[in-house]
């Protein structure tokens, strides 16, 4: 009895009663990350929020880890599901940085595949190509994006399984080094997790990406114009309001990404029509996308041709 009373005073004379969580999580310095992902992404409320859980849970992990209170590496593999276009694989860059900073990886870096890059033609093919890619994603993160390519159930020998053994064995053993991110659609994630209970079974952190309303979609493209010191004119802001309305009732829609291309297109029809232009061109106006670089978009024709 006398004996543990003394280790109770001892371990308060050798240890500190509190611990500033706060101070923890600056000294890793990502909170800059989480910053820096609230910049770079306009919305996403839920994925931000989750992902501070994630960072808030990890940086208690690691001060616990410190004093001895848990031992075994957590799993962190993750899968991020949503439609194309939803900022899946821009989360996934900024988790391994995360993950770099709270000591969870050495590295820190992203290895993006797809099926096409661990299965291989030919027998004796595929056990080669995914090993490759391990080793080179090791340290880092593994993005997996349409991970359910790698399962194909109506063929049994398919070389997808091979792949899939080596990954689920890496994924158990050598989870100190290497978090694996399995990324793609809800619906069909959710069949693969079914038919492959052993990857659910590994993967500690869902995460949901919601599609992007029209507001969200609109400020998406002022984000990206100004981020290239373009803006839009008070019609071309109206032209390009129509267009996110048309083009995400058409095939391929694909969020973010279709903004980003729409707006590379628009910068090519400007700079087109100013060449085209006798004369000096303002200053104001390089920098300002008008309706008729909107409206002159294909995405319109089919529309009126529907
Ligand atoms: N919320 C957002 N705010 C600003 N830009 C975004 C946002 N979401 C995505 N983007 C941009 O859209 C593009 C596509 O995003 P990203 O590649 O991260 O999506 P994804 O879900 O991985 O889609 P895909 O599978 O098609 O690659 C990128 O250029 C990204 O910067």
């Amino acid at each position: 009895m006398a004996s543990s009373d003394n280790a109770t005073e001892d371990a308060s004379v050798s240890s500190p009663a509190t611990i500033d969580l706060r101070a923890e999580l600056r000294e890793t310095h990502v909170q800059e990350v989480l910053d820096q992902l609230d910049r770079e992404l306009v919305g996403l409320a839920p994925v931000k929020e989750r992902i501070r859980q994630i960072c808030a849970l990890l940086v208690v992990d690691r001060v616990r880890r410190r004093l001895g209170f848990v031992a075994e590496t957590p799993t962190l593999h993750m899968s991020f599901t949503g439609n194309p276009g939803t900022g899946k694989t821009t989360v996934a860059l900024r988790m391994a940085e995360i993950l770099h900073k709270l000591g969870c990886v050495r590295k820190g870096h992203l290895v993006s595949v797809t099926r096409d890059d661990l299965v291989g033609q030919y027998i004796g093919h595929t056990a080669p190509k995914t090993k490759e890619v391990l080793k080179r994603a090791m340290g880092g993160v593994l993005f997996i994006d349409e991970a359910y390519y790698l399962y194909r159930q109506e063929n049994e020998r398919d070389y997808g399984q091979e792949a899939i053994e080596i990954l689920l064995q890496v994924m158990e053993n050598q989870r100190e080094d290497l978090v694996v991110i399995l990324a793609g659609y809800a619906t069909r994630m959710d069949q693969f997790f079914r038919s492959n209970p052993g990857f659910r079974s590994r993967i500690a952190h869902h995460i949901d990406f919601p599609d992007y309303g029209d507001d969200e979609l609109m400020s998406i493209a002022e984000t990206m114009l100004a981020a290239q010191h373009y803006k839009f004119s008070p019609e071309g802001a109206k032209a390009f309001e129509a267009y996110i309305a048309t083009r995400r009732r058409q095939p391929l829609f694909s969020n973010a990404r279709s903004i980003r291309n729409a707006l590379d297109r628009a910068r090519l029809r400007h700079a087109n029509r100013y060449f085209a232009q006798e004369g000096p061109v303002l200053i104001e106006d390089l920098m300002t996308i008008d309706a008729a670089d909107v409206l002159t978009s294909r995405v319109f024709d089919a529309e009126a041709s529907s």
